[in-house]
């Protein structure tokens, strides 16, 4: 690996020296942290951090190596990648690939030997701050000039440029999800991809589901085309309220079939029905945060990967129903409406990476389809 110096500079002006790794080059993006212990792989390959750097609070990254299987998607879709020490010593039985190699085989920029405790308090006290990483270009000045320009998440449509054109099946899972999920019928069920985690597919397929994938701008017609058992609305990146070709598509479905939506399929469905989405200040990203399911009273601990949230007081709660809040800052976590089989959670109950208190959510959409 290289010892080539890199800059990250923010939109407050404030810059960081430090090291390249992975690939040379410039990249722009809305800089998050997430305070996952492990997972770098599952989270680089999120298409819902397409248009975002990724800061890890965890500082050794990289000392695991990277595999064929722990992937999200077909491809990192985080724009850069920031870390306190890169360790290119891939020390795991399942490590195929150095973490710079895999990123610069897939041209993504990462930077290490920054002080990412700094960093994410810095982030944590101002919010989520815009910021350029550069191999290429290590003059503040000149790097501020190209960041000033570049827009701010809010409004940004991202579903467009990472939901697939085509419709497509899945019919795959693995051995460790096998052992936890067993099938719970026979369904057909209509994936709308967002960017599609493949956890989510496959927790799905193990559950008995047969999967048709179809793209954001599938109409409800075109979905309700193959007599599905239940819908499924999938997490994906930017601002929720900016992919409005999304939204009637859902709310023609609502009387029609169970539906069940993770992330921004949460948010999309609370839009759908009328509420509204806010940006969060610097947004839930991370293993660790403790979710209160409120029908039972138990706290769930959740993976989590959002700047956006439902809007509690906007919700129409004459027809839906609040089902889960987190309990740090007692945003909205899930929904239900009070008639129809449809419930979404802003959460991540697929984790990867992160803990399984949640895969509860999962055979509760096997159950609804059962008994529609
Ligand atoms: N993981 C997701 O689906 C993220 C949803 C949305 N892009 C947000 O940031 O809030």
């Amino acid at each position: 690996m290289s010892f080539k110096k890199a800059m990250l500079l923010l939109e407050d002006k404030s810059f960081f020296l430090g090291r390249s790794f992975g690939a040379e080059g410039e990249v722009m993006g809305e800089v998050v942290f997430n305070t996952c212990m492990s997972g770098y792989q599952e989270i680089l390959t999120d298409p819902s951090y397409f248009g975002q750097i990724v800061t890890m609070t965890y500082p050794l990254i990289g000392n695991y190596g990277v595999n064929n299987e722990d992937v999200e998607s077909t491809k990192p879709f985080a724009k850069g990648f920031i870390v306190r020490d890169y360790k290119d010593r891939a020390s795991n039985w399942r490590s195929q690939e150095t973490l710079d190699s895999y990123l610069k085989r897939n041209n993504i920029v990462g930077i290490d030997n920054i002080d990412t405790r700094f960093l994410t308090r810095k982030l944590r006290t101002r919010g989520a701050l815009n910021g350029i990483i550069s191999t290429v270009d290590l003059d503040p000045e000149s790097l501020y000039e190209k960041l000033k320009v570049f827009p701010s998440m809010e409004g940004l449509d991202l579903v467009k440029d990472v939901t697939p054109r085509e419709r497509y099946s899945w019919n795959q899972t693995d051995v460790w999800i096998s052992e936890r999920f067993k099938p719970e019928g026979d369904f057909k069920v209509a994936v709308i991809d967002y960017g599609v985690k493949w956890n989510i597919l496959k927790i799905l397929t193990a559950l008995g589901c047969k999967l048709t994938v179809f793209s954001a701008f599938s109409s409800a017609d075109e979905i309700l085309s193959i007599k599905p058992d239940g819908v499924f609305l999938s997490n994906g990146p930017g601002d929720p309220a900016a992919v409005s070709y999304a939204i009637s598509p859902i709310k023609e479905l609502f009387d029609k079939v169970p539906i069940f939506g993770i992330c921004l399929g949460h948010q999309l469905m609370a839009l759908a029905s009328g509420a509204k989405t806010f940006k969060l200040k610097f947004g839930h990203h991370g293993g660790n945060h403790p979710v209160k399911r409120l029908e039972t009273g138990e706290v769930e601990i959740t993976s989590q990967n959002h700047g956006f949230a439902v809007d509690y007081d906007s919700i129409d709660k004459s027809n839906w129903e609040v089902t889960h809040i987190n309990l740090n800052d007692k945003t909205v976590e899930g929904i239900r409406h009070k008639k129809l089989p449809i419930f979404s959670v802003q959460y991540h109950p697929e984790a990867s990476p992160g803990p399984h208190d949640s895969g509860y959510l999962f055979k509760q959409f096997c159950e609804l389809m059962k008994k529609n």
